[in-house]
């Protein structure tokens, strides 16, 4: 499903009412009936129903003067309060202001701290609350007038309906500028905006609805829309049912670079998702003397001790047998737990400049790249990186914050620059790919922020891109799975004890409920 910022969204607009000719009176008249449907379930369930629609002077206004009107009509007890000045209406949102008041209704406007305490009041005999104060439009942060409007609201303790997505929320980041309505539940138009799907904008609202409006398939097609969110219908037709007549050499032979001294258990993790996701074969590269306690419990791999430069650590001297294995397997991955040395910024060189197969590079590898990204450039194949915010924030070297706030922005710019896979791991996990085109994944819960997580979705991206599965669709996968995995994880065991463990252990069970075999 396609995923919008405001400017799409405006852009859509313009391409309905332009293009293919529906008037933007049509669209705000479905917009509203879709909002007075969803008013008319809840008044069902609410022995109170009188309802007070708050609007602001835009078209989201505009979209609550028309659910006013059809709620007017059947008889519900409406009342409608606008933020503003009303000689500051125009176009589609005025015409349904005037047809409004020709109707009679209860509508007042609200144009100071006093005017807000009134609100404040009647409210108190209200039983849904709907606000309409402002949706893509949303310019700045909230303050004065409506900073206390929506601190009114948010008090109210009625039920809260969102027109298009809760006022204060960026539309195109999920970012509260200054502060944001609560909803109980958003009619999000047409599309998902990336702020009904980001954090923090994302738990502004228990509940979210998309509705139809009337904009043609085609012309949000034509549109060549960028985001999508991850769907279960995508990964089905993403992961092909195992055919019976095959054997372990057709699910690939991947090939692991990990561990050192203290961080065993990082490779570890990557290693059983691998095989739990599916793949053939198995080797591990991990310094000689941790090998036998990977080969007690790892039985299934095949280790490939590399000799040290000190105790624990990957030397120099390993780069040729490192590069003969990889020439021999499907995919390398490289990094889980493997310590940030000179060392392993020179095996990487290597391996980046030998490569034909596909790369999967996380922590330490990542943390080695930081502030030589250039060495990038010497990728013969393709490249999956998977930073979380931290790794990400070393990796281009911007702060932590300015990431979490442009995530979709800055995963779109490295992975364009870089000709990479990005997979810039959190809650909300965004895959960029270097054709431009972002996915942001809802699966997964905060059980997962938690030592290992990331290892065991290394181990699955390798694990797909092993059975030959194309590198953005492996990415795609294996954030998705790796969620579901560890949201039946948290089923079954609760999000606080939860394990990276647990997630590898519930990893084929996932998959199977996707794949069906
Ligand atoms: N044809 C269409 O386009 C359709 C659009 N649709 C609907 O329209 C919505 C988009 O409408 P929109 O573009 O008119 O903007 P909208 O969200 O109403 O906000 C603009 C208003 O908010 C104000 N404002 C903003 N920030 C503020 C602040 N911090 N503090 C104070 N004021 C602030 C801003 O004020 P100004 O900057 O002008 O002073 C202006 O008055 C969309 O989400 C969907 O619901 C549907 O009907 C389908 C057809
Ligand atoms: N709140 C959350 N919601 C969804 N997924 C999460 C959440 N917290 C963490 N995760 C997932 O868990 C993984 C954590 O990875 P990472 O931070 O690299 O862990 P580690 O370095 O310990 O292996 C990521 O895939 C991330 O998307
Ligand atoms: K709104």
């Amino acid at each position: 499903m396609k995923v919008v910022d405001g400017i799409q969204m405006k852009m859509l607009d313009q391409t309905a009412m332009e293009e293919y000719k529906i008037p933007g009176i049509i669209l705000m008249e479905q917009a509203g009936m879709a909002v007075t449907e969803e008013i008319m379930k809840e008044i069902q369930r609410q022995e109170n129903k009188r309802v007070m629609i708050i609007c602001g002077l835009g078209n989201n206004g505009g979209d609550g003067f028309v659910a006013a009107r059809h709620l007017f009509q059947r008889g519900i007890p409406v009342k409608v309060r606008i933020i503003g000045d009303i000689a500051r209406l125009n176009g589609d949102a005025k015409s349904n202001y005037d047809i409004l008041k020709k109707l009679k209704t209860d509508i007042k406007t609200m144009l100071d701290f006093q005017d807000i305490q009134k609100l404040s009041d009647e409210l108190a005999h209200s039983g849904i609350v709907v606000d309409a104060i402002c949706g893509t439009g949303l310019n700045r942060g909230a303050d004065g007038l409506w900073k206390e409007l929506i601190r009114v609201i948010n008090q109210c303790g009625k039920y809260i309906l969102s027109i298009d997505i809760p006022s204060g929320v960026s539309a195109s980041t999920g970012n509260i500028l200054d502060t944001a309505v609560r909803a109980n539940k958003t009619v999000v138009l047409q599309l998902p905006k990336v702020g009904n799907i980001n954090f923090p904008g994302a738990d502004y609202s228990d509940e979210m609805i998309v509705k139809d409006i009337g904009i043609p398939k085609e012309a949000i097609e034509r549109n060549n829309l960028n985001i999508s969110l991850i769907t279960e219908t995508m990964i089905r037709n993403i992961l092909p049912r195992r055919k019976n007549d095959t054997h372990k050499g057709n699910y690939g032979k991947a090939y692991i670079v990990a561990g050192s001294m203290g961080m065993t258990g990082a490779a570890m993790l990557t290693c059983e998702a691998v095989f739990r996701s599916g793949a053939g074969l198995l080797k591990v590269a991990i310094p000689q003397s941790l090998n036998s306690i990977m080969e007690t419990r790892l039985i299934e791999a095949i280790t490939v001790p590399l000799p040290e430069l000190k105790k624990g650590v990957v030397g120099i001297s390993d780069i040729e047998k490192i590069i003969k294995t990889m020439k021999e397997s499907d995919v390398i991955a490289v990094g889980p737990g493997s310590g940030q040395t000179r060392e392993l910024e020179e095996v990487l060189r290597n391996i980046f400049e030998e490569a034909t197969i596909p790369i999967v590079l996380d922590a330490d590898a990542l943390n080695s790249l930081a502030h030589r990204l250039d060495m990038l450039k010497l990728l013969k194949s393709t490249a999956v990186l998977t930073p979380h915010i931290g790794e990400m924030a070393r990796l281009i070297n911007i702060p932590i914050e300015e990431i979490q706030r442009n995530k979709i922005q800055i995963a779109m710019e490295f992975a364009q620059k870089w000709k990479v896979i990005l997979i810039l791991k959190g809650a909300r996990t965004v895959i960029a790919s270097p054709e431009g085109k972002v996915f942001i994944n809802t699966t997964g819960n905060p059980g997962m922020a938690t030592a290992g997580s990331g290892d065991v979705l290394t181990g699955i991206v390798t694990g797909f891109l092993a059975q030959g599965i194309q590198p953005l669709e492996a990415a795609l996968a294996a954030v998705y799975m790796h969620g579901a995995a560890g949201d039946r994880a948290a089923v079954r065991i609760g999000e606080y004890g939860l394990m990276a463990g647990d997630i590898v252990v519930e990893l084929p069970h996932a998959i199977k409920e996707i794949v069906g075999k």
